[in-house]
């Protein structure tokens, strides 16, 4: 039984194929100690990675003085404001920022009758920041997230671990025991074969929380006081084949690659669901990643999330999905896409498809949301055009 179609069958490389040729890695001196890393002047100053080529999208109803604290890892960065519930409250974002901010007016403006897709009351509104962004990658991270500690006591920077995340592969057609072999200090273990250590391209990384983990509900509710202290220093490839509860709070992608999967649904205002936004994206996103043969992480960094919203509030947010989603799973796992849909937004729009004929029966939201998945499609590819198209929405708001 060979490797999944996707990848060149089992051949016995000459032997001097056989070492691995790993993809180029950011080569840090590391002392035996645990002393922090000693960095020479040089990579003192070294240059903020990918900061022409990422984005930072936030979702928010507050002030941004959450910011202070990112300012060391985020100032260089553009960020991208997406300003949830009343458009006439005005939010305040610490001075030296490079920032776009869009409110509900601006979203009708620039998408019209296509608006209907951006949900309105729900932290899903942040994906409208994912469809007009122009740069190849998107991290999202919430307000009430901040730079947690690593064992050492060293500040995290969570940005930059996403970037490292996303510039090495992942392996998700076989698992390596000793967790992702591109950092350093791993590799591939004994009898990983080698045709499969090149990797796929890694197009989502998906971070993790320490203090209110990222509970549900009922399990909020039940564990009122449970914080979680645990640092785990591990990245791990999520095996093709395998769905994840995909969580919005901390997680960067590639948006060439992966970005039109990353609809986050029609939640909140006048919707039956709520809080099944990342959830809804993490699934449609891992069936197109396995289909395509790209690969998703989740593990290190870790964030300080602050803020444990009500867990009744949550409970009716999340009731429907607690139950629809013992139907949704099924659905995604039998999920087949068709060998032609070879780009994002085919396999999307087939999604959309098989969404409506086999949920639409679970409840009538499931038609609603195929719908607006479709609608999505069209909007990001009117934002979006191919190389050399005019984008035909009205363009970013007036500052
Ligand atoms: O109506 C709203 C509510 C909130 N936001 C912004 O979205 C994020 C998350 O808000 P919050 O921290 O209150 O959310 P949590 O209860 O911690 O849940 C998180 O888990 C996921 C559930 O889908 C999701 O990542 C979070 O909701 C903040 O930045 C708020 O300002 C909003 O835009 N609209
Ligand atoms: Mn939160």
């Amino acid at each position: 039984m060979g490797p999944p179609a996707l990848l060149p069958p089992f051949y016995t490389p000459p032997f001097h194929s056989l070492v691995r040729q790993s993809p180029p890695r950011h080569h840090h001196h590391r002392p035996a100690c645990r002393d922090p890393p000693i960095r020479s002047p040089a990579m003192a100053s070294a240059p903020p990675l990918l900061k022409d080529e990422l984005d930072i999208v936030i979702p928010t109803i507050r002030n941004l003085d959450f910011l202070e604290m990112w300012r060391p890892f985020f100032q260089p960065y553009h960020l991208i404001i997406i300003q949830d519930g009343d458009p006439s409250k005005s939010i305040r974002v610490p001075e030296g920022f490079d920032y776009e901010l869009y409110n509900r007016n601006d979203i009708n403006r620039m998408l019209g009758p296509k608006a209907s897709c951006i949900s309105f009351k729900d932290s899903a509104c942040r994906c409208f920041g994912y469809m007009v962004s122009k740069k190849k990658y998107v991290y999202t991270i919430d307000d009430d997230c901040f730079v947690a500690k690593d064992p050492s006591g060293k500040d995290i920077n969570a940005l930059e671990q996403h970037i490292k995340n996303l510039l090495s592969p992942s392996t998700p057609f076989f698992f390596n025991t000793l967790y992702d072999p591109y950092r350093d200090g791993a590799d591939f273990v004994r009898g990983y074969p080698f045709s499969l250590r090149e990797g796929v391209p890694t197009v989502v990384s998906h971070g993790l929380w320490l203090n209110i983990p990222d509970y549900d509900a009922p399990t909020q509710l039940v564990k009122p006081l449970e914080r979680n202290t645990r640092y785990v220093d591990a990245i791990l490839t999520i095996p093709k084949g395998t769905l994840f509860p995909m969580c919005g709070m901390n997680l960067a992608f590639d948006r060439e690659l992966i970005g039109p999967a990353m609809y986050f649904g029609l939640m909140g205002d006048g919707q039956p669901i709520g809080r099944y936004d990342d959830m809804w994206a993490g699934w449609c996103t891992k069936v197109i990643t396995d289909h395509l043969g790209l690969g998703v992480k989740t593990g290190l960094p870790y964030i300080w999330h602050s803020k444990a919203s009500n867990p009744f509030v949550n409970l009716k947010k999340e009731y429907n999905g607690i139950f629809w989603q013992e139907e949704l799973i099924p659905f995604f796992q039998s999920v087949s896409l068709p060998k032609d849909a070879t780009t994002v937004q085919k396999c999307y729009l087939e999604l959309a498809k098989q969404v409506r004929a086999k949920l639409g029966k679970v409840d009538s939201y499931f038609n609603k949301l195929a719908d607006s998945m479709v609608t999505w499609i069209e909007a990001w590819d009117e934002l979006n055009p191919p190389k050399g198209g005019v984008a035909t929405a009205n363009g970013p708001p007036k500052k």
